[in-house]
C-alpha cells in the first residue's frame, strides 16, 4: 500500500511535469524554451565549451608570453590551444546570446564558417554569427523555430524613421530605417507574402509623424484601405504620371529651402522648419512600365525618369521609397536597372526562378541567392532581407489583416498631413474616418 501510495505521490508529478513539458514543445515553444530549454543548453554550452570550439577549429596556439606563464607559473607542462574568451552569456525569451572576445588569428567570417557545427554541438535550432564591434562577436542562437509563428520583440530599435517590419530567425526585429537605407525593393511571386509585409510596414509608418503615398495601378486594390492616412493616391498609370510629376516638384522645392539655410539635407534643418518626410509606397512595380500604344510609352519613360530621379536625389529631401513587385529586371524595359540599383534595401519573398532571386539579391548579397531559392512554399511571408552591406537575414513578418491594417490607418487619420503639391491626388475617405489634417511642418517650438 505504502509503495503504490509512493509511486502515485512521486510518479505523478513527473509524469505530469514531463507531459506538460511535452505538450510545451509542441504547443508553446516559447514557454518550453523558458523553462527546459535555456537551462539545458547553459548547462551544455558551459560544460563543454572549450571541447566544441577545439573541434569545430575555432582554437588558436596562444601567444609566447601565455604560454610562458603556463609552463612557468602555473607550472603546467602541457600548453593548449585558447578559444574566443567569453565575454557574456545572456539568455532570452528565444535562445541565448553569446559575446566572444576573438583572440588574434580568429575573424568573424571563421566563427559563423562554423555556426552550422555549434548548432549541433549545442542542440539548438541555429546560431547567428554577428559581428558586433571589431575583436568581438556575438553568437546569437535560438532555441526553437522563431518565424513558425511570428512574436515580435518587446524591445525594439527606435529613430525617426525607424518601422519594425517583420522578426529575424535570430529572434531580433528586422526593421525599416529610412535614415540608413531610403529606399527598397520588396519582390515576391503571387501568395508569397508581399502584401502582408506592405500591411506591416503601412501599419508601422501610420504612427510616425510622416506622409504616406500610394501608387496602386491594380486600381488600388492593395492601397484603397489605407486611404485615411495617405496624403495622397495615384490608381491608375495616368494619375501616377501627375503624382510623380507633383513629387519631383515637392522635392526640387524642399531642395530650394536647403539651400536657402545651407544644409545638405532635411534632418539638419531646425524641427519647425523640417518638411514632413514622404515614404512613397509602389505596389506592382510593372504596371508603371506595361505600354499598349505609343502614347503610353511616352508616359512610361517619363514616369521612370521621374522614379529614378526620386531614387538618386530624393533622400536629401526627405522622400523615400518602397517599391514591391513580382519581378523587376531589365526585361521591364529602359530604366529598370537603372531604378532598381537605387533601391538598395531589398526583401525578396519565394520567387518562381533563380532569375528573379538573382535580381533581388544578386548585386547586393550573391551568397543569398540559395536562400531565395530554398524558401519554402508552404510557408508564405518568409523572405530574405538584405542591404548593400552585404548582411542579409531570412525574416517573417506577423499576420496582420487588411482590415486591421485599415482599422490602424484609420486610427491614426489625424496625423495625415497636407502635401499641398498633391492636393488634387488626396484619396476619397471611406465615411466615419475623416482625418483631422496637420500642418505640412512639424509645429515650431513657440507653439508646440
Ligand atoms: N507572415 C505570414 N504569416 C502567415 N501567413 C502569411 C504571411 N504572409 C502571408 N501569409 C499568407 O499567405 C497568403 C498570401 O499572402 P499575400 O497576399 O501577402 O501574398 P502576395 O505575395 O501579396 O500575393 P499576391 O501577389 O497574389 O497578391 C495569404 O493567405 C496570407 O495570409
Amino acid at each position: 500500500m505504502t509503495d503504490v501510495s509512493t509511486l502515485w505521490e512521486v510518479g505523478l508529478p513527473l509524469v505530469g511535469t514531463a507531459g506538460g513539458l511535452g505538450y510545451a514543445k509542441v504547443r508553446a515553444p516559447r514557454v518550453f524554451w523558458s523553462l527546459a530549454g535555456l537551462p539545458v543548453t547553459t548547462v551544455r554550452f558551459a560544460v563543454n565549451y572549450r571541447t566544441t570550439m577545439d573541434v569545430c577549429g575555432l582554437t588558436v596556439q596562444p601567444s609566447r608570453l601565455r604560454a610562458f606563464m603556463v609552463r612557468n607559473i602555473a607550472r603546467r607542462p602541457d600548453v593548449q590551444p585558447v578559444p574566443p574568451m567569453v565575454r557574456r552569456v545572456r539568455g532570452t525569451s528565444t535562445g541565448l546570446r553569446v559575446t566572444l572576445r576573438l583572440p588574434a588569428g580568429l575573424e568573424p567570417a571563421d566563427v559563423a564558417a562554423a555556426s552550422e557545427r555549434l548548432r549541433h554541438a549545442w542542440g539548438v535550432h541555429s546560431v547567428n554569427v554577428v559581428e558586433t564591434k571589431p575583436g568581438f562577436v556575438e553568437l546569437r542562437m535560438t532555441g526553437y523555430d522563431v518565424l513558425k509563428k511570428v512574436r515580435m520583440p518587446r524591445q525594439q530599435l527606435s529613430g525617426p524613421m525607424v518601422v519594425p517590419v517583420a522578426l529575424r530567425e535570430d529572434g531580433t526585429a528586422f526593421v525599416r530605417d529610412y535614415l540608413k537605407v531610403p529606399h527598397a525593393l520588396t519582390l515576391g511571386a503571387n501568395q508569397s507574402g508581399k502584401s502582408m509585409y506592405q500591411r506591416n510596414l503601412v501599419a508601422g509608418l501610420a504612427r510616425l509623424p510622416v506622409a504616406l503615398v500610394g501608387i496602386d495601378c491594380k486600381r488600388g486594390v492593395e492601397h484603397r484601405g489605407y486611404a485615411p492616412r495617405l496624403s495622397a493616391l495615384a490608381i491608375t498609370p495616368e494619375e501616377a504620371d501627375g503624382l510623380l510629376d507633383g513629387l519631383v516638384g515637392e522635392m526640387e522645392e524642399r531642395f530650394d529651402l536647403l539651400a536657402d539655410h545651407g544644409v545638405a539635407d532635411i534632418w539638419a534643418l531646425p524641427e519647425y522648419l523640417r518638411p514632413v518626410p514622404v515614404v512613397v509606397l509602389v505596389d506592382e512595380v510593372a504596371e508603371l512600365f506595361l505600354v499598349a500604344t505609343k502614347k503610353d510609352e511616352e508616359r512610361r519613360d517619363r514616369m521612370v525618369t521621374q522614379l529614378i530621379r526620386l531614387g538618386q536625389l530624393a533622400r536629401a529631401a526627405g522622400i523615400y521609397l518602397e517599391v514591391c513587385g513580382q519581378r523587376f529586371g531589365s526585361d521591364l524595359g529602359k530604366g529598370a536597372t537603372a531604378l532598381r540599383a537605387q533601391l538598395t534595401g531589398r526583401t525578396v519573398h519565394r520567387v518562381n526562378d533563380k532569375q528573379t532571386a538573382e535580381m533581388g539579391v544578386g548585386d547586393i548579397a550573391p551568397d543569398a541567392v540559395a536562400t531565395v531559392l530554398a524558401l519554402p512554399p508552404d510557408r508564405p511571408g518568409i523572405a530574405v532581407a538584405g542591404d548593400t552591406s552585404g548582411g542579409w537575414s531570412r525574416i517573417r513578418t506577423p499576420e496582420l489583416t487588411a482590415a486591421e491594417a485599415a482599422a490602424i490607418c484609420t486610427a491614426h487619420a489625424h496625423l495625415t498631413p497636407d502635401l499641398p503639391g498633391l492636393a488634387a491626388y488626396r484619396p476619397a475617405i471611406p465615411a466615419g474616418a475623416a482625418p483631422a489634417s496637420v500642418p505640412l511642418v512639424n509645429p515650431s517650438p513657440a507653439t508646440a
